[in-house]
């Protein structure tokens, strides 16, 4: 049987040398068998309770601005795909989604001109106006900076679980790596009710806040604001809907495909959805942090995954094939073919395919062309 719930990893126990080793099993048979897990203590390395209220506050104030403050930071005006998206106007496994974000990262210049196009997918921040939302950038980027610290640190520690040298990757991230994160907001049914789709002609029926897709990045962790407790969603191998219970005081901390690239295929980057938020439950926030490795990483697997932990990998996988579960398109980095970023900047086309129709049109083409809907 594939899993039935998200495991939860304590941290804390990552300190003491007599709870370490076990520690290790669970983050790695997390990691392998699931994809997910809760993470509670997060506040060892990274944000504590008074900056989740802090990051959650300024995601309420940000969303309940007038409409021309929103957009007078709009994604369309970014070549790097930062910034506002409005409601139902984002797609993912060719459906809208419900919701309305902003997405930010790491505060970074453009790239140079003549630098590879993906290489885009990294520069500046579209910031609201700091007048009508005076300490949303020094909040953002506290947040930020302590989400950074807590993704170093438990990356290293996925690393050890998977028999890996952390410094062996240490050739994969830049001195100032970018990592990217959202502000998301997911109405409600009733709230959807009159909604209509900037993106495609489907309807709030749909109850799609976010559709089945797998994260694109190294590791994610989701900050889940609300109250709400069935709206995010994991499938697992069997093709079921395992519900992410909303525990206070712990993240949702799931792999990307960059991972699942570079470790062989070891860590399993899950597919996972969110659900519309039920009538009358009003709005559901989360807060997504996405960290990533060096886009320019290229042919680069990492060496050295013990027989053993290759093993666990190859008995998963015989039990998916076996299980035989459709898992839907999206395109893969193939660390052999192109670098990382390549992939990462493909997948956001496919999804915010207006920002892409300005500013890569010619890709635009070529990814409509090798994606069936
Ligand atoms: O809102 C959430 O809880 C998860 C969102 C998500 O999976 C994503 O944006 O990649
Ligand atoms: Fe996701």
């Amino acid at each position: 049987m594939s899993f039935q719930e998200i495991p939860i990893i304590d941290l804390k126990l990552a300190l003491d040398p007599e709870t370490r080793p076990q520690f290790l099993k669970d983050v790695r048979h997390a990691i392998i068998e699931v994809g997910f897990l809760l993470l509670k203590n997060y506040e060892i390395y990274g944000p504590n309770d008074d900056d989740l209220v802090a990051i959650k506050q300024q995601a309420l104030d940000f969303f309940a601005l007038p409409e021309n403050v929103k957009l007078g930071c709009e994604m369309i005006n970014s070549p790097h795909f930062l910034g506002y998206t409005r409601l139902a106007n984002e797609i993912t496994a060719s459906h809208t989604d419900w919701r309305e974000q902003i997405d930010l990262g790491t505060e970074l210049k453009a790239p140079a001109p003549g630098e590879p196009l993906y290489k885009n997918i990294e520069g500046p921040n579209l910031w609201p106006d700091e007048k009508a939302i005076p300490q949303f950038r020094p909040t953002v980027t506290s947040y930020i900076n302590k989400m950074t610290d807590l993704s170093t640190h438990f990356r290293n520690l996925v690393l050890e679980a998977i028999g890996l040298d952390p410094k062996a990757l240490n050739g994969y991230f830049k001195p100032n790596q970018q990592c990217k994160m959202k502000l998301v907001a997911y109405p409600d049914s009733n709230e959807l009710s009159s909604a209509k789709s900037v993106a495609l002609d489907d309807t709030p029926e749909t109850a799609q806040g976010v559709g089945p897709h797998r994260d694109s990045d190294l590791l994610t962790y989701i900050y889940q604001a609300t109250e709400h407790t069935d709206s995010l969603q994991v499938q697992n191998f069997q093709g079921e809907w395992i519900t992410v219970p909303n525990i206070p005081h712990t993240l949702v901390v799931n792999a990307g495909q960059t991972l699942e690239a570079i470790t062989q295929g070891v860590c399993k980057a899950t597919i996972h959805r969110v659900l519309t938020p039920k009538p009358g439950s009003g709005t559901r926030i989360s807060i997504p942090f996405f960290s990533t490795i060096d886009l320019d990483s290229y042919k680069s697997v990492v060496d050295g995954i013990p027989e053993e932990v290759l093993k666990l990998r190859d008995a998963r996988d015989q039990k998916i094939k076996d299980w035989g579960v459709d898992v839907g398109f999206q395109f893969q980095p193939d660390v052999s073919k192109h670098p990382v970023g390549y992939a990462v900047f493909r997948n956001r086309i496919k999804s915010h395919q207006d920002v892409a129709a300005k500013w890569y049109p010619e890709v635009l083409k070529e990814v409509l062309q090798e994606y069936v809907y």
